[in-house]
């Protein structure tokens, strides 16, 4: 059975550096100023979402791992896994109705997930063009693909099935580019905030069906049950199910950072039978996304003083799931060194 010394772990590429080496590219999602299709380029799982308005925003997510990864595509899905981990990443065409696409993409990610074992979904990204504007019979595009998600979770999983950490954020084209991580055999534990309703109980007023996402995913690998990396979802200026602070982009950056906080402290993690506690200081690889380009100074102050100086942290402008949040905001606490 191969070892998984230092599991899976993600990096964040600037175009100036060089690629990591010494360990296996599982998958990589570059950001950047036009799409690329999901393919396997290199020998790599690889695709490329427009969510980059400029050269400060160019930037190469890879996920490596200790295993060398199998590269292939299933129907339009590229992916790669190790034998411990799998990453998947789908596109969908702009169109004018996303609910039937998402369906079919989610049921054919469910289709591999299944035929190459891999149960264990950790970690869900969605980039939504347009995420706030209408469908072609009206519907608001984030009501659209939450709809397609919560009939193909229905479909494979149950009405209650559990879904992972997840960001459904705008993206600047290209329809709906996704990418998602699996495992075989980690010990994946799915958290939420006591200071959030549950984003799947979220009432009707947000949208025939609601969002099916977790607030945090605890990832123990193999072998190691204690305190696993905590990937946080993407992360709002909602309380309950509200948003608070309309308008305010400094308070709800507070709030987002007090929900983030919350999510990774010790009496949340032991109320998830997780002996472990974080804070902000803990979060690498975060991402951060703003609606406004005027609020980016003031949530880089926010977050250069929340965060620890060693986090790599990259910004988007773009736009979030409802049209009144100005800022959005995730990250991973790995877990400490052995
Ligand atoms: C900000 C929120 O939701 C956003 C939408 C998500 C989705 O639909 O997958 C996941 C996290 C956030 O990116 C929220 O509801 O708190």
């Amino acid at each position: 059975m191969a070892t998984y010394p230092n599991g899976l772990r993600s990096r964040l590429v600037r175009p100036h550096e060089k690629p990591p080496s010494g360990r296996h590219l599982l998958g990589r999602v570059a950001f950047l100023d036009h799409h690329r299709a999901p393919a396997v380029r290199d020998g790599v799982a690889d695709m490329g979402v427009h969510l980059a308005r400029d050269e400060s925003a160019l930037v190469t997510e890879v996920w490596e791992t200790d295993a060398p990864p199998t590269p292939g595509m299933y129907q339009d899905l590229a992916y790669a896994h190790d034998g411990e981990y799998l990453f998947c990443a789908g596109q969908i065409p702009e169109g004018g109705s996303y609910r039937e696409p998402v369906r079919e993409d989610y049921g054919a990610a469910f289709d591999l997930i299944g035929e190459l074992g891999y149960p264990h979904v950790i970690r869900i990204w969605h980039f939504i063009d347009d995420i706030n504007g209408a469908n072609a019979d009206g519907m608001e595009i984030y009501r659209d693909f939450c709809l397609g998600r919560a009939e193909a979770v229905d479909r494979r999983l149950g009405p209650s099935g559990d879904m992972p950490a997840a960001t459904g954020i705008g993206s600047l084209g290209g329809g709906i580019s996704w990418y998602l991580l699996a495992s075989r055999s980690g010990r994946v534990r799915h958290l939420e905030n006591p200071l959030q309703v549950p984003a799947p109980s979220y009432p009707h007023r947000y949208g025939p069906r609601p969002p099916k996402f977790a607030r945090a995913t605890s990832l123990s690998p193999p072998g190691l049950d204690g305190a696993g990396d905590i990937f946080v979802a993407g992360t709002a200026s909602i309380l309950g199910h509200e948003t608070v602070h309309e308008g305010d982009v400094a308070k709800q950056c507070d709030v987002t950072l007090a929900n983030m906080a919350k999510v990774l402290s010790r009496e949340n993690l032991l109320a998830h039978g997780i002996d472990d506690g974080r804070t902000l200081k803990d979060l690498r690889y975060v991402k951060v996304y703003v609606r406004r380009e005027e609020d980016l100074e003031a949530v880089r102050t926010a977050c250069a003083e929340a965060f620890s100086d060693t986090a790599e942290i990259v910004y988007f402008t773009v736009d979030i799931c409802r049209s009144d949040l100005l800022v959005e905001i995730e990250g991973i606490a790995p877990r400490p060194p052995a």
